[in-house]
């Protein structure tokens, strides 16, 4: 299969709906792809709190408009990256998207561990509560943002939810990009599957952006990594290598802990 990870530069000066457009262009020149991801809160910037409030959209808003009708176009699977949706009976949360090659937007995971401390994300925005897998015609894609990284636990949920390939969008700063580059390899090692973690360029909010967006296979091994201005990294590999090597090498397999005990009898 052929993914393409969409590392867009994210300043305070270009409007939303210029990045909205630019980034719907891009995602059209990726046809003959089977996956393409754009990162974490990219139309707003993740960093860029004084926006949130105005610019949080609706799940079929402007965003959604514009990557259903690329995703259609390009005739490919579209992990969006995220936006800050804004639900009507509640707070706003950091929701991705995933759209099919026909345009429809088949799931949508709220990032559940926000980052900020007592700042930011994880004072105005709620957690999501669920875990997100998504079925496509190459694998199971298990869904996962940014600070998620940090939180094995998570990707361990993923992984009895039968994920295969872990896709990260984020906004992850450069002061901390040694962590993005070790945390993406070991999820990858952990779970023995693909990571593909897509990563903000430029500067918004104060906060440069690490770039270097990754992809990793299921040994660990770094099959493409981005350098930190703006560029689509195309990389391709067979997704039945996970498998492979969970069969090669079957780790999971003396698992003791966090998995239903077997019957007593
Ligand atoms: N947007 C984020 O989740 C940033 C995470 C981060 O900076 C870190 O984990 O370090």
């Amino acid at each position: 299969m052929r993914a393409s990870l969409i590392q867009l530069s994210v300043s305070d000066t270009e409007p939303a709906d210029e990045r909205r457009a630019r980034a719907a262009a891009l995602v059209r020149a990726q046809e003959g792809a089977d996956l393409v991801v754009l990162p974490e809160l990219w139309p707003l910037g993740g960093f860029a709190y004084d926006a949130w409030p105005t610019g949080a959209e609706p799940l079929d808003g402007p965003t959604s408009d514009v990557m259903a009708a690329a995703a259609r176009a390009a005739g490919v699977w579209l992990h969006a990256g995220s936006i800050v949706e804004r639900d009507p009976d509640g707070p706003i949360y950091n929701t991705s998207l995933v759209f099919a090659p026909d345009g429809e937007l088949v799931h949508t995971y709220r990032k559940i561990h926000r980052f900020g401390f007592d700042s930011g994300e994880a004072v105005v925005m709620g957690a999501g509560q669920e875990i997100v897998t998504a079925g496509t015609d190459f694998g199971v894609l298990g869904l996962a943002t940014c600070y998620d990284l940090r939180f094995p636990e998570l990707f361990r949920a993923l992984l009895d939810a039968g994920a295969e390939l872990l896709v990260v969008p984020a906004a992850w700063p450069a002061r901390r990009r040694e962590h993005w580059t070790l945390l993406s390899r070991a999820r990858a090692v952990e779970e023995q599957a693909f990571v593909l973690a897509c990563n903000t360029a430029g500067t918004h909010g104060g906060v440069e952006q690490a770039g270097h967006s990754i992809v990793v296979d299921p040994w660990g091994r770094v099959l493409a990594e981005a350098g930190d201005g703006e560029e689509v990294l195309t990389v391709e590999f067979d997704p039945a290598e996970v498998a492979k090597a969970r069969a090669d090498f079957p780790v999971l397999r003396d698992r003791l802990l966090g998995i239903p005990a077997p019957v007593q009898r």
